[in-house]
This record gives C-alpha cells, structure tokens and sequence, in this order.
C-alpha cells in the first residue's frame, strides 16, 4: 500500500492552512526528501498575490513563505498526484468542499483533517464526514477509513509560522500511516507524535475550543487565574467524559490533543475562540462575532452539536452547555458563572470521567 510521498496538497489558504503548507515545505528543504508542497486556495486575486510576493499578506504581513511552495487557486492542478492532502478548511465547509475536490483525489492518498468541529446536521466529527465522502461503489469503507488521518495539538498557527518550538498528533488507524504524515512535517521546530487514537485526537481538539470561549467570557469578565484554572480543569474533565463515552483512550486526553491543546487555546490571546468569549464578555451579540472577528472560530457553531452528541450518550457537560446557553441568549454572560456554581455539589474524582 504504502506510495512514497512525492507531493503533498494542502487546501484551504487560511491561518492553519497557510502555516502547515509552510511547514511541509520547510520540513521537505531541511531533510532534502524532494516532497513538493502546493497550497491551494478559493481566493484567486489572493492566490495570485501570494504567488507575485511569495506572502499571504492576509494572514501572515511580511512573512516571506518558502521558495519551493507552490499555490494555486486550481483544485486540479493542486490534487493531480498528490499523495497526501491535508484538509485546512473550517469544519462546515470541510464536506462541501470534499465533494468538488473528490473526483481529483488520488484513489491511494492519505487525508489528513487539521478543522477542529463537528458538523452541524450530522453530529459528526471530520474524520467521518471524509469517510462518508468518499466512500463509493469503488471503494470499501476500510480502504477509505485507513486512508484517514487527523492531526491537532498546541499549535496557533502565528507561532509556528514563527517557527517557535512546537509538538502535535498525528493519528490514524494505523501507525504506518500517521508515521508518512508525521514524516512529512517534522521538522526543525515541529515534532508531531503518532497514534491510533483518531476519537480522543478529535475530541480533544474540538472540544477544548468550547472550553476557550468559556475562559474568554471569564476573561472579558476580569476574573483572575482561579476561574480560568477551574474552568479548564472541569473543561477537560468533561472532555474526558466525552471522549470516553465515544471510545477514545483515556491518555490522549492528558496528551499534546487533550491538556496540550487546552492549555494553549485557553491561555493565548491569539486564541479566536478565546476571543470570542471575551467579545461576548464586552456585549458583542453573538449573531455579530463572524463579522467583528475576520477568522474562524469553530466553538461558536460546534458547541450545540457537542452539547448534543453529549445528551445522545448520556454524558454530563456543565461548561459547554452554560456556552451554549450564552451562544442561544438563554443566560446572559454575568449568569454564566452562577450557573455553573450553583450546581448540586459532587465528589471531584467520581464525576470525571
Ligand atoms: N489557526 C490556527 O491556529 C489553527 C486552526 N485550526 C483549525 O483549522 C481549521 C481552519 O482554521 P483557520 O485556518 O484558522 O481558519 P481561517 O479562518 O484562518 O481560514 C479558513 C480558510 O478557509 C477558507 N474557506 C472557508 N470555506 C471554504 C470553502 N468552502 N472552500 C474553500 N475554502 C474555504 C477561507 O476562505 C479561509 O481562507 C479550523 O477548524 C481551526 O479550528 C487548528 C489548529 C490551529
Ligand atoms: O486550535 C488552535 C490551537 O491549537 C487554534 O485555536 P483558535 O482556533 O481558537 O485560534
């Protein structure tokens, strides 16, 4: 099965999209292993920008991208021979792009999903909205499922355009694929781990955005440090609940997907879903977020779909159903933390998980 990586798509010319095509491309000069990297984007007066200054100015001002990164706003040219195709488009449009892009996916490359959702309607995570896609007559499920791969971490992407010292996962149903994707961005201030845990991987990711906003509301509230701690540390637990009851491994959960990824989400300003909450601290409506804040911020259309998935498998998730009550005007920001200390009082360790 295994092709040797000679070219890798990555589509989506946003904040990840753009720092992870950086990232292939720099890994592929720094090992000399000859992998070319397109990045392809919608946009084509901003593909073609990028193309004349070698920036995404969009996202990245004065950042000059690597030489051997190619973009292109051409979904063909960009999927024609590309062994690997790494998905860096946000979660709700993740599935109507699959289906345009599909008919150029190489029957034998490995998808690899960088969003951090679920899909509204469906309740399901990236992982299976691939498989669903592209699962034809051709095709048995168990091809297609070993084909996919995830990867989430710690990881705000102006950081690792600056090349700050960064670890990640890389899961799939098997180590011998998540080690070609690995391979593919390991580089010099990159390490990303491997494993088969591709629910916990997911969970961790999508969950702790929710988490994020939560902590931007205490922060937009000027509550100190003991609010935020509590918040992630309940937040984790209930990721944990979560992520079990789906059948994830408990340790990835205290992995670089589950405690890594929150603790960087809830801490950083850079954060969009963190600034989300503190936006919603300051009264901005939620109705209005998408058109202050120019970025994706995945909690505010994924936090009722976990709240659901939760409620679907009986599990118990306190934070992200007060975010969705804030989200839906059910609570008003001030009634947020009241709510979630007036709950009825429980032994710490027996409601974890
Ligand atoms: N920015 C970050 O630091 C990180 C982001 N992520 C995840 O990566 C995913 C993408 O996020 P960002 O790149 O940050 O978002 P972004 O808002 O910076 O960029 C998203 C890009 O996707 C494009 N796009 C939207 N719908 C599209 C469609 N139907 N077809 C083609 N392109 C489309 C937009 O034009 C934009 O260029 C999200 O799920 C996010 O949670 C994960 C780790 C880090
Ligand atoms: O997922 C991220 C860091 O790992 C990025 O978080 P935001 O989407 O909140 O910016």
């Amino acid at each position: 099965m295994a092709h040797s990586v000679e070219k890798v798509a990555v589509l989506g010319a946003g904040s990840w999209g753009t720092a992870f095509a950086k990232m292939v491309a720099d890994t592929a000069k720094e090992s000399a292993s000859g992998v070319s990297t397109v990045l392809w984007g919608r946009n084509e007066q901003r593909i073609a920008d990028c193309v004349a200054t070698g920036r995404n100015e969009a996202y990245f001002p004065g950042v000059a991208l690597p030489e051997s990164l190619k973009f292109t706003a051409d979904l063909k040219e960009a999927l024609t021979g590309a062994d690997i195709v790494v998905l860096a488009v946000p979660a709700q449009s993740l599935r109507t792009q699959l289906e345009v892009a599909k008919q150029w996916i190489e029957p034998h490359a490995v998808m690899v999903s960088l969003a951090k959702g679920l899909e509204q309607g469906s309740g399901l995570r990236m992982s299976e909205v691939i498989a669903e896609v592209l699962q034809d007559g051709a095709a048995s499920a168990s091809a297609v499922e070993q084909r996919i791969c995830v990867l989430s971490g710690p990881n705000l992407a102006k950081e690792i355009v600056a090349e700050q010292p960064t670890a990640s996962v890389v899961a799939a149903s098997t180590e011998e694929v998540a080690r070609r994707v690995a391979e593919i961005c390991a580089c010099s201030y990159f390490r990303p781990y491997t494993g088969t845990d591709i629910i916990g991987v997911e969970i961790g990711g999508l969950v702790k955005n929710v988490i994020a906003l939560c902590v931007g509301i205490c922060e937009g509230k000027n509550y100190g440090d003991n609010s935020k701690a509590s918040v992630m540390t309940r937040g984790l637990a209930e990721t944990t609940r979560l992520a079990l009851a789906l059948g994830a491994e408990p340790a990835t959960l205290s992995g670089l997907a589950g405690m890594g990824d929150l603790i960087a989400t809830c801490s950083s300003p850079l954060s969009r879903n963190h600034t989300a909450g503190r936006l919603l601290a300051e009264g901005v409506q939620p109705a209005d977020l998408p058109k202050v804040m120019s970025q994706t911020a995945e909690s505010v259309k994924t936090a009722p779909v976990v709240a659901e998935l939760a409620r679907k498998h009986g599990v118990e998730m306190p934070i992200t159903e007060a975010v969705v009550a804030v989200l839906s005007h059910r609570v008003k920001v001030e009634d947020l933390a009241p709510k979630l200390l007036g709950r009825s009082l429980k032994n710490e360790n027996a409601s974890r998980a």
